[in-house]
């Protein structure tokens, strides 16, 4: 693969694109836990065989609680920063769908810097990922692939969009497991980032991708 470009030194500010930007040190601990507490609710509404009044009880708790919480509520599109202890400075979408920090309907994606290059993670996702039984929904599988893809070039200063993806299913990928996940850049040509990422269970890959991201024009940028 040529390499024609060399990476951005600097992340775009996203306040430069009229997004707002909140530090992942201001969600407030009682967020996190309640993030946290929603998806365990979200998995107990999936699986619960529970009768009619807990059911009638249960809903009356979780209307209180969404109308208590709908009054003050962050724009979409609002930006979340991650400040490495380096210094370095990331950012994400605060409700990004798969790796959101306040999105309660994203599983628990956390993605480090792999040291050999790249990024890697490690996580779990309950029955509420299920496509086939007991196995996790290989569109969800897609979905953690094009974030760790999009964050793989996103980490080495090419922030971008997926323009396309490309996934192989090689093994089933069992819910309620320990899984890993890693990406990483595997070559660049002009404004196009060539990346790499996969899924594993036991040491064992069970769903694999990759993708093109085109990184985002920037002004001064000249598109090269
Ligand atoms: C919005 C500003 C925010 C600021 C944010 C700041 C910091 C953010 C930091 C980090 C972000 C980190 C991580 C993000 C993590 C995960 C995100 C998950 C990924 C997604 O969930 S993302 C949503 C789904 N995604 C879309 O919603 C894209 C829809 N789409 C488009 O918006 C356009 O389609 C676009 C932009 C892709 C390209 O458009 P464009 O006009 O900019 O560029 P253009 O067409 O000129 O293509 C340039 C070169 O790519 C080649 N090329 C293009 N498309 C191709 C294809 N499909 N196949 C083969 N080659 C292709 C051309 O052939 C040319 O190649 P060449 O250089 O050789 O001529």
């Amino acid at each position: 693969m040529t390499v024609e470009t060399e990476p951005v030194a600097e992340l775009p500010d996203p306040r430069d694109f009229g997004l707002p930007v909140v530090g992942e040190e201001e969600i407030p601990a009682e967020l996190t836990s309640l993030v946290e507490e929603v998806r365990t609710l979200v998995d107990a509404v999936a699986h619960t065989r529970a009768g009619a009044e807990d059911l009638a009880a249960a809903r009356t708790a979780v209307a209180e609680a969404a109308s208590r919480l709908q009054g003050d509520r962050h724009d979409i599109g609002t930006m979340v920063r991650h400040t490495w202890p380096d210094g370095r400075v990331e950012y994400g979408t605060l409700a990004n769908i798969v790796a959101g920090p306040t999105n309660a309907a994203a599983p628990p994606l956390r993605l480090e810097r792999a040291s050999g290059g790249g990024l890697h993670g490690g996580f779990r996702l309950n029955g509420v990922y299920q496509g086939p039984p007991g196995l996790v929904h290989g569109g969800w599988l897609a979905a953690l692939l094009d974030q760790a893809l999009g964050a793989a070039a996103g980490a080495e200063g090419m922030p971008g969009l997926t323009a396309n993806l490309d996934v192989n299913y090689r093994r089933p990928t069992p819910v309620e497991a320990p899984l890993e996940i890693t990406a990483r850049v595997t070559g660049t040509e002009r404004r196009k980032v060539f990346v790499a990422a996969e899924i594993s269970h036991d040491g064992e890959v069970t769903a694999e991708g990759t993708a093109l991201m085109v990184r985002l024009d920037l002004p001064g940028d000249g598109g090269a």
